[in-house]
């Protein structure tokens, strides 16, 4: 049977990373975080809004097959706000609901870049108790290396390029792609 045609079809230059292969990262991930967080019976997930609501939901599913409970909290701290590339200002534009003291976090992240972003979060996190605090991303950038904070769960390396998909957005848009990929040239300069 041929596939429908998605609207986006035409505005994407190549696929990086499939849905299969996100999918079965996403099961390993979780597979690495049972087995370290074996004899603790709660997590607390923290998702970095808005890129990381996909990963997310299907991470917190993945552990669940596998893993300790989990407790679901979000926040969300721009950095990129309508541009491809960081502005150096890290906002908070959702705060936790509740208390993360003496809880074990894992802080869920879609992609790290400059590491800006994640650098602000653990600092914060750090003031807020917790018992440990854990990242697991889905993607890192090579400029992560370089000045990102120590990441525990890596999912896939990407390439120096402005990317969308799976939660990743150009503009707001781009986000529901089931794949990670890089636009056409065109597409990002209309901007
Ligand atoms: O390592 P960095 O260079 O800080 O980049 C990583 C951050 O950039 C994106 O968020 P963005 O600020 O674009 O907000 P969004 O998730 O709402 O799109 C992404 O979701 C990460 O949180
Ligand atoms: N959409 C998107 N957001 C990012 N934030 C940091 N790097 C990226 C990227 O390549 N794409």
């Amino acid at each position: 049977m041929q596939s429908q045609s998605r609207w986006y079809d035409a505005d994407i230059e190549r696929v990086l990373i499939t849905e299969e292969e996100i999918r079965a990262k996403t099961d390993e991930l979780a597979k690495q975080v049972a087995d370290d967080f074996a004899g603790i019976d709660q997590v607390v997930l923290v998702g970095v809004l808005k890129g990381a609501a996909m990963f997310m939901a299907d991470f917190a599913r993945a552990l669940g097959r596998v893993g300790p409970a989990v407790e679901l909290e979000f926040m969300a701290a721009s950095s990129y706000g309508q541009g491809t590339t960081s502005s150096g200002v890290v906002r908070v534009l959702k705060d936790l609901d509740r208390d993360i003291a003496g809880k074990h976090v894992l802080v869920v992240e879609d992609i790290v870049d400059s590491g800006l972003t994640l650098s602000w979060l653990l600092k914060y996190l750090a003031s807020r108790s917790a018992a440990s605090v854990t990242v697991v991303t889905l993607f890192r950038k090579p400029a992560a290396m370089r000045s990102a904070p120590p990441l525990k769960y890596i999912g896939f390396d990407l390439p120096p390029e402005f990317v969308v998909g799976y939660g990743l957005d150009f503009g707001e848009r781009y986000r529901e792609l089931p794949y990670v990929a890089v636009l056409k040239p065109e597409v990002y300069a209309r901007g």
